[in-house]
């Protein structure tokens, strides 16, 4: 994923010509678009290669299985197209090391779920966060989710992982972090949804989020 405008587009809509137009219009100012359950649910996996027209795709399952289960899932993630999956830590190294082993065959990147971004992500997540952000990095993860709603805890997380890890962090906008402040935390990237897809002019609130990134990258 080449680092640009540093912003992911989150697509969780269900509607298939509603995603392509959204996505094109945004393309400009993202880096790559994340696609989860709410639309493949609704259109199906093809949306992902469709998609792919117009940035590297992350394929957001939260994989969170057995070992073979989550060989099984990801094997279809990456024949679908993806260029990247998220998975969760928290089912432990075995299972993660099933996806990690299929991505490389694929010579694509895994993203490990360090903690979440919402309420409820402090209360089980957030107390192992820290151990699942090292298991990652041994385990020779591409990057980990960390939650742009606690900036501190995306510092916390990046000193742990030094710059081994590339960090990409959701909760911009709808639910209450900024992208500057993540940015200065050390995330590499942020990943918005609602604040884009949502907006009136999809393009022009993407264009502002990108430009307050750029500000903040700038200094
Ligand atoms: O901790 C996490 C993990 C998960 C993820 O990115 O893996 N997400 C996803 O990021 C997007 C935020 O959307 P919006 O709130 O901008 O509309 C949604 O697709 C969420 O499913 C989180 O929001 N927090």
């Amino acid at each position: 994923m080449e680092r640009k405008t540093r912003m992911i587009l989150a697509l969780d809509v269900s509607d298939r010509e509603e995603a392509l137009k959204i996505a094109e219009d945004v393309s400009e100012f993202v880096d790559a678009i994340k696609v989860g359950y709410p639309l493949v649910l609704a259109t199906g996996l093809e949306i992902i290669r469709e998609l792919a027209e117009f940035a590297p795709i992350i394929a957001d399952f939260k994989v969170a299985d057995i070992p073979n289960t989550n060989r099984l899932i990801c094997k279809q993630v990456f024949e679908a197209g993806a260029d990247a999956v998220i998975v969760q830590g928290f089912t432990g190294r075995d299972s993660l090391d099933a996806c990690i082993e299929v991505a490389s065959e694929y010579r694509r990147d895994v993203f490990v779920v360090s903690e979440m971004s919402h309420p409820g992500g402090a209360e089980f997540l957030q107390p192992v966060g820290e151990a699942i952000a090292r298991m990652a990095s041994e385990a020779g993860a591409f990057g980990l989710v960390a939650p742009a709603t606690r900036p501190e805890r995306v510092k916390k997380i990046r000193k742990i992982i030094g710059d081994k890890l590339t960090i990409i962090s959701p909760g911009v906008g709808a639910q209450g972090g900024r992208a500057s402040d993540v940015i200065a935390a050390g995330a590499d990237w942020v990943i918005v949804g609602r604040s884009i897809y949502k907006a009136e002019l999809p393009k022009e609130a993407a264009s502002e989020i990108a430009a307050e990134i750029e500000a903040e990258l700038r200094g």
